[in-house]
């Protein structure tokens, strides 16, 4: 699903909507006052094509085209989805919304990014309240999935409905948060925290440092994967949740935590809080920051995803989305032409594949090429189904020979074609050409044995594997033998 995106307010929340649509295949049309903000939005775009499109393990549609607008009036014509994101004032987001509805269409989703005000607040005096919802992101919004969705009563079930499904196609979880309340969910959470870290620091327990890495070390890595309740069910032990309330619930009324309390923000506090800061962290940019902290959360939500947990399962369920939208084969059968290298892989280079080099590293073109043998083995009807039956079987790796010609780097779209060159019995002989736009990255040169997974021999394939792979050689008999297939590492000159 795509379409036509407005973005109003292109600081770091705007802009980081802007790249989630933009990559997604939408159109997004912007206005910002401040005559930086092409810049601004411009490098958070960098940042994000680095990040985002890798973290899917399908393709990413095309992406989408960004333009700039002088007013409100013409940056919201015509758009499906329109993203609040000015600053965090009362008055400026209800001047916005009229600014908005004056031009908008009836049908355009209007979200607010907001991160405290409660959809009523929003709604109040707008010329179609029920337009308006808060769908409240976390920064970097390309890269997190959670949006806390707002709605009241104002808001028809079927919108709300749109809203969610839209959502998802981006990529997104959208968290429905039924019973409107300042700062929703997660940021009563964060208010808390914030507000017993400034206590510490004010109090002089511990400096901005202890207490990132009190949280970094150890129980914000526990948060990123299971949450607070998941969390302390495990810690109650074996007896779980009641054990663990048994054992803690007490503490609740001893002196733990400041929290009802919220300290001055005197000067001497923000000077301390800055110093301690810059102190700990002005070795680097804020843009070297974000690209630290991008780089991290891709790994995290990667290593999640091979769990298919948490944020991993939104994205696996995403990139299942993806697929379904054929960008890839599922069976020859399938394919228009069988008679050209067939297209076996389309993803962008993730974060975590690239190197100390700032490169794709070697053991990923591995990991690229066997995916798409994995894919072609599909298509010929090698597949999960046949490789279970006892009767099945498996194609074994026996040889590879990869030659890397050009470099790749993070975010770059690759795709992979592959051409038969000897299906016969047990024989299966590929060369995969991996390719960035008319660049030729990469080639692999794989040759396999089908094998029995009951003998763990070498066996024929399935009749109507080996008629497929007839019909592929046949189809290619044509095409000339690929330059540098066969050939071995020559002694330099
Ligand atoms: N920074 C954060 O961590 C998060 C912020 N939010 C929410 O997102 C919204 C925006 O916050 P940020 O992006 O952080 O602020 P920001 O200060 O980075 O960006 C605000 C942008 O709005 C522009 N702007 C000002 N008046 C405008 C107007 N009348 N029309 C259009 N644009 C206008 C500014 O030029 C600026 O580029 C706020 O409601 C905030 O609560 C939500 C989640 C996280
Ligand atoms: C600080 N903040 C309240 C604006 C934070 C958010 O709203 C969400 C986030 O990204 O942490």
């Amino acid at each position: 699903m795509t379409g036509s995106a407005a973005i109003i307010g292109g600081g770091v929340i705007g802009g980081g909507w802007a790249a989630r649509f933009l990559l997604n295949g939408w159109d997004v049309r912007v206005f910002d006052p401040d005559p930086e903000a092409e810049r601004k939005i411009g490098e958070v775009l960098d940042n994000a094509r680095r990040a985002l499109p890798g973290l899917s393990d399908a393709p990413l549609p095309g992406e989408g085209r960004l333009s700039f607008h002088d007013d409100v009036a013409d940056a919201v014509a015509g758009a499906d989805w329109i993203q609040e994101s000015v600053p965090e004032r009362l008055e400026v987001k209800h001047a916005t919304f009229a600014a908005i509805q004056a031009a908008c269409g009836e049908a355009a989703i209007i979200g607010s990014s907001t991160s405290g005000f409660k959809p009523s607040d929003l709604q109040q005096g707008a010329a179609r309240p029920g337009q308006i919802v808060v769908t409240h992101p976390f920064n970097p919004v390309y890269l997190l999935p959670l949006i806390e969705l707002v709605t009241t009563d104002a808001n028809r079930p079927e919108m709300i409905e749109t809203a969610r499904t839209t959502l998802k196609a981006l990529g997104l979880f959208p968290l429905h948060v039924r019973k409107e309340i300042d700062a929703h969910i997660a940021d009563r959470f964060l208010e808390a925290v914030w507000r017993e870290a400034l206590w510490l620091v004010r109090d002089g327990i511990a400096t901005t440092e202890e207490i990132d890495e009190a949280i970094r070390m150890g129980f914000g890595l526990r948060w990123a994967q299971m949450g607070l309740f998941e969390t302390y069910r495990v810690a109650g032990g074996e007896a779980g949740m009641r054990h663990f309330m048994a054992q803690f619930g007490p503490c609740l009324s001893s002196p733990w935590t400041r929290l009802m309390d919220v300290p001055e923000f005197t000067d001497e506090l923000v000077d301390l809080i800055t110093e301690q800061s810059d102190a700990q962290s002005g070795a680097h940019s804020i843009r070297d920051l974000e690209r630290i902290r991008d780089t991290n959360l891709v790994g995290m939500m990667r290593a999640l995803k091979q769990q298919d947990w948490g944020a991993g399962a939104v994205l696996n369920a995403h990139d299942a989305t993806l697929r379904t939208g054929g960008a890839l084969a599922a069976r020859i059968d399938d394919l228009e032409r069988i008679d050209r290298p067939i297209p076996t892989l389309a993803r962008a280079v993730p974060l975590d594949w690239t190197d100390y080099n700032g490169h794709m590293t070697e053991s990923r073109y591995l990991e690229a090429f066997a995916c798409a043998t994995d894919r072609f083995m599909e298509l010929i009807g090698c597949d999960s189904a046949y490789i279970s039956d006892p009767e099945g079987g498996s194609y074994f790796t026996a040889e590879t020979h990869i030659r890397h010609l050009s470099e790749v780097h993070a975010g770059t779209r690759i795709r992979i074609e592959t051409q038969l060159l000897l299906g016969q019995g047990r024989k299966l002989h590929l060369f995969h050409r991996m390719s960035a736009g008319d660049t030729l990255l990469a080639t692999g040169e794989h040759f396999l044995l089908h094998v029995s997974l009951a003998t763990r021999r070498p066996a024929p394939p399935s009749a109507a594997i080996a008629a497929a792979l007839a019909r592929l050689t046949e189809a290619q008999a044509d095409l000339p033998w690929p330059e540098g297939a066969g050939a071995a590492i020559r002694r330099p000159a």
